[in-house]
């Protein structure tokens, strides 16, 4: 039996981890590194309390965050090997993604070059092209839920507010025969929400700032629902960067730019490494 179908099912204990030092915190908990023993496997232990859990009634998201991330298998979407639980906290078994936040590396360079944006941002379309053909929305594309991996690639982590589109299907009474087309649209809809958020996140990979930021939130929703998309003159960007993110930042979630059609656009054919690794 391999040690990964052996590792979904079997019954762990913190006596199966040698704990190092915490990498950091996550919303609910923190996060350690770790060593598996027997396969001396190096993990990310996330450690999440249930009294917070409970007080923040988010079991339901957790639990749908574990059977979702768990089932997929990409290189750019972060491992979920497993969980288990004592009396006051849950553990989930992650991969470790050796080089970190993806924020933090963004805040130090203030913005990337349009190779390593372009790169990054292929890398991403391909695994929500892969999410989106098992019928899974991540939501919540952001560079705080990006971790970088040990060659330099990208990870999308935190599938925390991922959705099952089939479900929802589902619970819409059953068959969806009968549901007129703005509903219908509406389960389509969801997995055009990614593609919105990927050009946010590549408008913020080359400028630092994601385009409708602004002091008050109310100020924020109106330049969102008004899509007051404005590229600055500093830094210099490519016409073909802003085009691809002007055909992504649709209002209309149809007519926004498919992941597919992305993948063919002269920006991303001139500037990705294929490899999804940027090398500098
Ligand atoms: C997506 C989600 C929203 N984010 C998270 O969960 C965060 C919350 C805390 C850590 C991270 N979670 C993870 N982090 C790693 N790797 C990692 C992180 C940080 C460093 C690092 O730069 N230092 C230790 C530095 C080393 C230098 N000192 C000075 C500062 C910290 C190095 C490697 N692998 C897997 C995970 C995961 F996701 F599986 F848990």
């Amino acid at each position: 039996q391999n040690a990964v179908s052996e590792a979904a099912q079997k019954r762990w204990t913190t006596s199966d981890f040698d704990v190092g030092k915490p990498l950091g915190r996550g919303k609910f908990g923190h996060v350690y590194i770790a060593r598996e023993i027997r396969s001396n496997h190096i993990v990310a232990l996330k450690v999440l309390f249930k009294t917070q859990l409970h007080q923040s009634q988010v079991e339901h998201q957790l639990r749908r965050e574990v059977e979702i991330q768990s089932h997929l298998r990409h290189p750019n979407i972060l491992r979920l090997y497993g969980y288990f639980y004592d009396q006051k906290r849950v553990y989930l078994i992650l991969e470790y993604a050796a080089r970190g936040e993806l924020y933090k590396e963004l805040q130090k360079c203030k913005y990337f070059s349009e190779r390593r944006a372009a790169t990054y941002v292929a890398s991403l379309a391909r695994a929500l092209i892969y999410c989106h053909g098992k019928h899974v929305i991540h939501r919540d594309i952001k560079p705080e839920n990006l971790l970088i991996g040990a060659q330099g690639e990208l990870k999308i982590a935190d599938f925390g507010w991922s959705v099952h589109t089939f479900n929802r299907r589902r619970t819409m009474c059953g068959t969806l025969d009968y549901l007129p087309p703005e509903m219908v649209k509406s389960v389509e809809h969801d997995a055009s929400v990614d593609i919105w958020s990927l050009g946010i996140l590549c408008y913020e990979f080359l400028y630092g700032v994601p385009p409708f930021e602004a002091r008050e939130h109310s100020e924020t929703y109106k330049r969102i629902v008004q899509v007051d998309l404005k590229f600055p003159p500093k830094p210099i960007v490519s016409s073909y960067a802003k085009d691809m993110i002007s055909q992504m930042l649709v209002k209309e979630s149809t007519q926004r730019l498919a992941l597919h059609k992305l993948l063919e656009h002269p920006w991303i054919v001139q500037n990705a490494d294929p490899s999804g690794i940027y090398r500098g």
